[in-house]
């Protein structure tokens, strides 16, 4: 087995690669639009009822029609993967682990048609498309190899006369629930960490973006995944969402997504239903508000693009995205003006041309929903770059940025999932740090700092699930930097580390006297 390694990333100023990408946009060109069936049990089911998944920089442009799963048809998913359970349980780890690695590779061959269909479906630029694409593959084969380390247990202690082992034993049925905004590389790798460690799955992807997933689950049959072991499952959030989380048979839920529903399905799933003979284990990943602060002591042209960078790249759609930076007011104005300046030259449009920095955000709802905090953004600071949105034809906001905001000024404290970021000045490194913990959220976080003791100060005292130094916040690595949040950012999951698989698992001591 080779040692785990991520997945570069490709260089899109090699000309050949810039070709391979123009020729993927061909290739998905060619089956925009198609219709989509619902997959239980390997049986491909077509309903009437369709989500339509369109191109959120062209309205127009329909990627594919999917089918939505009743209750009906989310109640015959539950049952096949509750059968099929039995079976899968009983396959060998080495198996299941196979079945990821020809899967990356399978990935692999197909990489820039994954990402290519990223760019039409969520609106990724390539850069941004490859990177989700790099980390799907990179979920697959690391938890391929994380499963082989866990395949016979943990070692334990044993007296004379007796043997004692501690094993790991799958769940059960786990209902995953994915986001669009890593349409790919959450979506797979919480399936995959499901079904690697034993379990059946029924795959809720989210409604703007569910081609992805379909494909993805064509490559994992194609990898020789038994039927009935992930169950794609598209529909309304609110219905089979709901429907499924309650379920009896369900014995876990893996959530990626807002706070708002991560909260929803904890509370549900707390509830012991008629027929239920456990408690029902939530991971859960979901918001951030995540903060750059900047020290005096600090490279201020680092600060600046790390800022505008971890700010707008995916036009700030990602959870770790900056949406605040804390700036010491000794070099307050100096790093202000100069995030004006490279926010101001950003370009952004269509994201299949490559010249864009940015794209759309993901549809009307978040673009309402932008550029409503932009009004209230006007109110509460100093509107220095940005400000306007088009949604005539994508749904298209110009990278924004406020200054001047006080710490607890809506901007600095609500989650707002788009190009939009706010300042503020600290009048010490303590009352930086003091103002990044002062959310309800923990998930990333970033110093800029040249000051060796305020590096450990801050890693002590800044409570964030996954903090940087003298970098952006965002671009966690699968296997080099584990994932997940604090507080109301999730339950603390670390995906891509080395205790994520386990949370999937269940642990099983036996005894035997000699
Ligand atoms: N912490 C992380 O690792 C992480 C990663 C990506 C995204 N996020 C967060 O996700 C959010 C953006 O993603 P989103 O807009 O897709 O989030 P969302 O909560 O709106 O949707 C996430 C998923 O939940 C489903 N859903 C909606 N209502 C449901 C219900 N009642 N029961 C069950 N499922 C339901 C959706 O259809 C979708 O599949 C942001 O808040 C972002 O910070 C967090
Ligand atoms: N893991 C990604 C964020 C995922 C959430 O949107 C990052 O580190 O930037």
């Amino acid at each position: 087995m080779i040692p785990y390694k991520h997945e570069p990333f490709t260089d899109f100023t090699q000309e050949e690669n810039k070709k391979a990408f123009l020729d993927a946009l061909q290739t998905v060109e060619g089956y925009l639009g198609q219709d989509y069936p619902l997959i239980i049990g390997g049986e491909r089911i077509m309903t009437e009822d369709k989500l339509v998944s369109t191109n959120p920089a062209n309205k127009e442009e329909i990627v594919g029609r999917v089918s939505k799963a009743s209750r009906d048809l989310a109640e015959k998913a539950m049952q096949t993967a509750d059968a099929t359970f039995n079976t899968w349980k009983k396959v060998k780890p080495e198996f299941r682990a196979d079945v990821l690695f020809k899967a990356a590779a399978i990935v692999r061959r197909r990489k820039h048609e994954f990402s290519a269909l990223l760019t039409k479906e969520a609106g990724k630029p390539w850069n941004e498309a490859d990177a989700d694409t790099a980390e799907a593959i990179d979920f697959l084969e690391y938890y391929g190899r994380q499963m082989l380390k866990l395949k016979d247990g943990m070692p334990v202690e044993s007296r004379p006369g007796e043997f004692n082992r501690f094993d790991y034993i799958p769940l059960g049925v786990g209902v995953v629930i994915s986001p669009w905004n890593f349409a790919f590389a959450i979506m797979a790798g919480t399936t995959v960490a499901a079904l690697v460690t034993g379990n059946t799955v029924l795959l809720k992807p989210a409604s703007t973006t569910p081609v992805v997933a379909y494909k993805f689950i064509e490559v994992l049959e194609e990898a020789g995944m038994p039927a009935g072991v992930v169950n794609y499952i598209p529909g309304s959030g609110a219905e089979v969402g709901d429907y499924l989380v309650d379920h009896p048979r369900t014995r876990f839920i893996s959530f990626t997504g807002s706070r708002e529903v991560g909260s929803r399905i904890y509370e549900r799933a707390g509830k012991v239903n008629e027929g239920q003979i456990w408690l029902k284990r939530v991971i859960a990943e979901m918001g951030g508000k995540d903060t750059i602060v900047v020290d005096n002591e600090a490279d201020l042209e680092l600060a600046a693009q790390s800022i505008v960078k971890s700010a707008f790249g995916f036009s700030g759609q990602k959870c770790s995205a900056c949406s605040r930076a804390v700036i010491h007011e000794d070099v307050y104005d100096q790093v202000v003006s100069r995030v004006e300046e490279l926010t101001k030259a950003l370009t952004y449009g269509d994201p299949t041309d490559q010249s864009n920095f940015a794209g759309p955000v993901i549809d009307q709802a978040s673009f309402d929903k932008i550029m409503s905090y932009i009004e209230i953004g006007k109110e509460e600071g100093r509107l220095i770059a940005g400000g306007e949105g088009d949604s005539s034809k994508g749904y298209f906001i110009a990278p924004t940025v406020f200054a001047d905001l006080a710490p607890d000024a809506r901007i600095m404290q609500e989650e707002i999932f788009g190009p939009v970021v706010g300042l503020t000045k600290a009048k010490s490194f303590d009352e930086a740090i003091e103002i990044a913990n002062n959310t309800d959220y923990g998930l990333t976080g970033a110093v800029i700092t040249n000051n060796r003791a305020h590096i450990e100060q801050a890693r002590e005292d800044f409570h964030v699930g996954n903090l940087y130094f003298n970098r952006g916040c965002t671009g966690a690595i699968v296997g080099y930097q584990p994932f997940g949040g604090f507080n109301m950012s999730g339950t603390d999951s670390k995906a891509g580390g080395p205790d994520y698989l386990q949370l999937h698992m269940q642990g099983k001591t036996t005894s035997e006297t000699l």
